[in-house]
């Protein structure tokens, strides 16, 4: 559960409300070349419909059936972009919503055809088929109103209905074998792993028991006999309550939300970023670590909240993610965006329900209201340079509170001046030799003596970053 499945590629992008041609396409024209694993997905199951909240993106956290018809698009869709995209290496990671189905006290049809009552008793979602009897008991939830209101007892936690969504009994074996259908079927159509949607609200042992029955990864996707699903969990801990990441270990890696505090201060007070992993509450283990700068929900105020960084503010944005891709803690996430002005609108559209393409521009930005993140200059540099140096860990740390510098092994030398500019002469740990920073494509450089020190010289206002690697970094 521990390896993404992408031959020792170190970046994830969740191309977040994407839909499945429109990912296809990116795989072949953009993310193999520029050597990402692969591409976190909106839920692809089928969810309700939420016209009356003018389809807001939080619908597909919904989940009416397993059936891969979604906004993104349909089975057949979804199929050939898991396929395109493992063509080219580049590996696909489900958003798998199984905690919960809707919310109590709604009614309807969802866009594959299924329908779900959940008025009264009724838990009735003939899709999958659930009812009553799968939903936890009303007596295991110590809560007064049945919603989760209680995080210091992880009972209340794990068997109330969190924000009245209904919530799945996953100690039935009926249950655990519904999920493990689905998952069995996105692993035969050779999805590499899972993002355990609200895993907090999970108790462990039965997503333990759930990924227990799960066969091994297709060999005629490429992946090596023998090879597991990657798993993801998202436990928001940010030691408010009983819920603590380590409960989550032993199924996969778990989100580390308290990263996303961290580096925000950091880019803002770079004297913090010295000890970014051990200081104040600390962290999960760096092997069970998924990290990143912003996600889809606090980038909004929502969920993991506190104070983020986001592509709103793009200077510090570019920081905080570069700085997050050269260090050696956790595996990493891109946030590619949609552009918003209310926290619940769903992605573009052609009006209504539709999602729209993706438009890419002639200079490889994108038009039509995604923000493409991970397109920007930035980003694409610095997912070379944590591939080239993967392995190695970070040693001549240097910071004095306006610029901050550190090697990884002998492999390669990241250096960010808050400013704009430092000049400093400092240890690389390379190899004499003159060394090409990736970051403006050569127009800076290093020259590194037998001592292995350098002249670290930037000045670059909205990029000030140095990335430079043994060897090149691509
Ligand atoms: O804002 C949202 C949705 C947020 C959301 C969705 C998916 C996520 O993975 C997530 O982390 C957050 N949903 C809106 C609207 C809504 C939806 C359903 C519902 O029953 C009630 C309201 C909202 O205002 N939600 C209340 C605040 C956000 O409370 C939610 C959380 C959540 C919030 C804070 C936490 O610390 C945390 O651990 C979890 O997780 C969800 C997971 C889901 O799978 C589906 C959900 O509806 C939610 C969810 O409502």
């Amino acid at each position: 559960f521990y390896d993404p499945n992408c031959n020792g590629k170190q970046v994830m992008v969740h191309l977040f409300e994407w839909k499945w041609t429109d990912i296809a396409a990116e795989c072949e024209r953009y993310l193999a070349g520029a050597g990402y694993c692969g591409v976190q997905v909106s839920p692809p199951m089928e969810h309700v419909i939420l016209a009356e909240n003018n389809y807001p993106w939080w619908q597909r956290y919904q989940p009416v059936s397993y059936k891969l018809y979604s906004r993104s698009g349909n089975e057949d869709e979804f199929i050939d972009m898991v396929h395109r995209c493992n063509s080219v290496g580049v590996r696909i990671y489900v958003d798998a919503v199984v905690n919960h189905m809707t919310p109590t006290g709604v009614s309807g049809v969802a866009d594959g055809g299924s329908t779900y009552n959940t008025n009264g008793h009724a838990r009735d979602f003939p899709g999958v088929p659930y009812s009553a009897e799968h939903f936890t008991p009303r007596h295991k939830c110590p809560s007064g109103d049945g919603t989760v209101d209680d995080y210091s007892n992880p009972s209340n936690v794990r068997n109330c209905y969190l924000y009245g969504l209904t919530d799945l009994n996953g100690k039935l074996d009926y249950v655990r074998e519904k999920v493990v259908g689905y998952f069995n079927q996105l692993i035969q159509i050779g999805v590499a792993g899972i993002r355990i949607d609200a895993a907090k609200y999970m108790w462990p042992e039965d997503i333990s028991a759930t990924l227990s029955r799960l066969t091994d990864l297709p060999t005629d996707q490429g992946f090596p006999a023998g090879s597991k699903f990657y798993v993801f969990q998202e436990v928001i801990d940010q030691n408010d309550g009983a819920i603590k990441v380590d409960e989550y270990y032993n199924t996969g890696y778990v989100t580390e939300f308290r990263y996303c505090s961290k580096i925000a201060w950091g880019i803002k007070d770079y004297g913090q970023l010295s000890n970014l992993i051990d200081y104040g509450w600390g962290m999960a283990r760096s092997d069970r670590a998924f990290i990143f700068t912003d996600n889809h929900d606090n980038q909004r105020g929502h969920g993991g909240g506190g104070n983020v960084i986001t592509h709103e503010s793009p200077r510090d944005y570019k920081q905080a993610v570069a700085y997050t891709l050269a260090q050696d803690y956790g595996f990493t996430r891109i946030m590619s965006s949609y552009y918003f002005t209310n926290t619940d609108q769903g992605p573009p559209s052609n009006g209504g329900y539709s999602t729209a393409d993706v438009i890419i521009n002639g200079d490889g930005s994108c038009g039509g209201g995604w923000v493409c993140e991970h397109r920007w200059n930035v980003m694409k540099k610095m997912v070379e340079f944590r591939n080239a140096v993967v392995g190695t860990s970070m040693e001549n740390y240097w910071n004095n509170g306006n610029a901050v510098a550190f090697s990884r092994g002998n492999k390669g030398f990241f250096a960010m001046a808050k400013q704009g500019s430092m000049s400093e002469s400092l240890q690389t740990g390379l190899p004499a030799g003159s060394y090409c920073n990736i970051i403006d494509d050569c127009a800076s450089s290093i020259q590194v003596g037998a001592d292995g020190t350098a002249q670290i010289s930037i000045n670059n206002y909205e990029e000030p970053i140095l990335a430079v690697c043994a060897g090149g970094c691509g």
